[in-house]
């Protein structure tokens, strides 16, 4: 069969590339091997945001206790994973119909290059009036969509029901466990770590790095104060120590800790990163280049070295490098399904592409940090404040957190910024659009907000330092690292 384009995987960075070569008139063919809609829909952010969602609820009401509000709320864990099981399902039912409707064809299988323009589908779903098993696709251009799975770390080798990774945890946990260890402060470990102590869990985050969320963009600010807040809530955080060895026994996993301490637990949960997946593919025979720790190399375009065939989202690895989340695929999908049917016409740039963790605190940061800022070679300035003025936050009762925006001193052009807070991943689309649009701090001085609302904050936080940048001719956006997507 022929297509303009095949898409392998059907995660936010497959389906996005679907959707938008199939709007830009291309017939697009979908290949996915699994459940649909990928790691995001399936055993990611989706049943995450579910629980998060009921977690984070338990926190606000039962601190409204007593100022208005009578009674303590709990969550009810095995109830809240049914719920998030039905919210997955009904996603995942009208996903191929939406898809459909846009004129992508999906197949059900495992894909295999047969060579750089010809993919082989081992076919897990029979396609209609057929018996066959086996299917070839062909396609000048072909995006590879793959995703990752859970990296395995040895010192804790997991058995899919009480040594985990996030998989198994949010496919097969029906109880709630009394004590959990969580291996790796990352996005998971903060995120799951909060959830399960909200629902009443006893909880540790051991962490190899000397702070939480080490390996992100996140700023140091913004992960000490979610340390705080994770201590303060009773969940034990430890960083800069290690797991040496666990052991599953009949009334526990004992684990040795690199500070010779031992431990008993319950339940362990490792997430200690992702790897690519590729095994499979054979990208060796068709000569596409992976880096060591096997992630397929793209240009700026996300074409990979084999010329027409692109990598998108988890399972790649771009120069300008990029987060391993649903909103970096998501966008990596519109540039690669640009690129593939238009000609290489759009960078692939992360600076515009917001980060967010959701736990004890919410926090969001897009842009450059103040220290991306200094190396880029911009005279760059932060202005801040803290919630703890805010008429909203103060009616909410809910004032931890801060704003900062990273601007240049000598134009006021808007570099980056984060924010910590309620609504932070929402808060945060203002200066992704700030930024998108090149503006500067004036745009934050001249627009009118809401009040009492979140986002007012960004302005009481640029007040001091607008005077000098009030008038927008003064602006010249500065070409270079934020000049990406053209
Ligand atoms: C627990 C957890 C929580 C997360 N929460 C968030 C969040 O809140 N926000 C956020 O932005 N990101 C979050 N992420 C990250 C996000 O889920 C991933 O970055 C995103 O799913 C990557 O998308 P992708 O399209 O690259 O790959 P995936 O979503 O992994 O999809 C890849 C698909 O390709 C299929 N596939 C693989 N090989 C083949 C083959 N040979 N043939 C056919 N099909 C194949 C797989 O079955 C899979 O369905 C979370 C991740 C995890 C694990
Ligand atoms: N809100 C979100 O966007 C979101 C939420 C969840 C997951 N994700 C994505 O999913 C991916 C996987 O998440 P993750 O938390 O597994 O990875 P991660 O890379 O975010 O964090 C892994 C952490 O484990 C630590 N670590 C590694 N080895 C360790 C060891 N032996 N002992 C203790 N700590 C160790 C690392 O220093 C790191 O801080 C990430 O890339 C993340 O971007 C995103």
């Amino acid at each position: 069969m022929q297509f303009d384009l095949i898409v392998i995987g059907s995660g936010p960075g497959g389906y996005k590339a679907a959707i938008n070569a199939a709007h830009l008139g291309a017939k697009v063919a979908l290949i996915e091997r699994d459940l649909p809609g990928g790691t995001c829909l399936n055993q990611g952010c989706i049943p995450k945001k579910t629980l998060l969602h009921m977690a984070s609820l338990i926190a606000s009401v039962n601190e409204l206790e007593g100022r208005g509000l009578v009674g303590h709320v709990s969550g009810d864990f095995k109830a809240a994973m049914v719920q998030k099981d039905a919210v997955v399902k009904g996603i995942r039912d009208s996903f191929p119909i939406w898809l459909k409707r846009l004129g992508v064809r999906i197949f059900r299988g495992e894909a295999r290059f047969v060579d750089r323009q010809r993919v082989r589908i081992s076919l897990t779903e029979p396609l209609a009036d057929t018996t066959v098993a086996t299917l070839e696709l062909q396609a000048p251009r072909i995006i590879i969509a793959t995703g990752s799975t859970p990296r395995e770390l040895p010192a804790c080798p997991t058995d899919g029901r009480v040594v985990v990774n996030s998989r198994d945890f949010l496919f097969k946990l029906d109880y709630l466990p009394r004590s959990v260890l969580c291996v790796g402060g990352g996005a998971i470990g903060v995120e799951f770590g909060f959830l399960l102590h909200q629902f009443g869990a006893k909880v540790r985050i051991v962490e190899q790095g000397d702070r939480l969320l080490y390996r992100s963009s996140m700023p140091d600010r913004a992960c000490s104060a979610l340390e705080r807040k994770l201590s303060r809530l009773g969940i034990e955080v430890c960083n800069n120590l290690n797991v040496i060895s666990t052991k599953v026994e009949e009334n526990g996993i004992e684990v040795e800790f690199s500070n010779c301490e031992r431990a008993r637990y319950d339940y362990v949960l490792v997430a200690v990163g992702r790897q690519p997946q590729t095994q499979g593919l054979g990208l060796e025979e068709i000569g596409v280049d992976v880096n060591a720790e096997g992630f397929i190399v793209t240009s700026e375009y996300l074409e990979t070295s084999v010329a027409g065939i692109y990598a998108v989202g988890d399972v790649k690895h771009s120069p300008m490098s990029s987060p391993m989340t649903a909103n970096a695929a998501l966008y990596d999908g519109k540039v690669a399904a640009t690129n593939a049917i238009r000609g290489n016409e759009l960078h692939a740039n992360y600076f515009k592409v917001p980060f967010v963790i959701h736990s004890a605190l919410e926090m969001a940061s897009v842009g450059l940090s103040e220290d991306q800022a200094e190396d880029a070679g911009f005279a760059e300035e932060v202005a801040r404040s803290s919630l703890g003025g805010s008429g909203k936050a103060r009616a909410c009762h809910d004032f931890e957190g801060f704003t900062e925006v990273v601007h240049d001193a000598e134009t006021g052009q808007l570099l980056g910024g984060c924010i910590v807070g309620p609504e932070a991943g929402e808060q945060i689309h203002m200066l992704s659009a700030a930024l998108q649009s090149k503006l500067g701090l004036w745009f934050f001085k001249d627009m009118s907000y809401s009040h009492p609302s979140w986002c007012e904050e960004l302005e009481t936080t640029i007040d001091s330092c607008t005077s000098a940048f009030s008038k927008s001719d003064k602006i010249i956006f500065r070409p270079g690292i934020l000049a990406g997507t053209e």
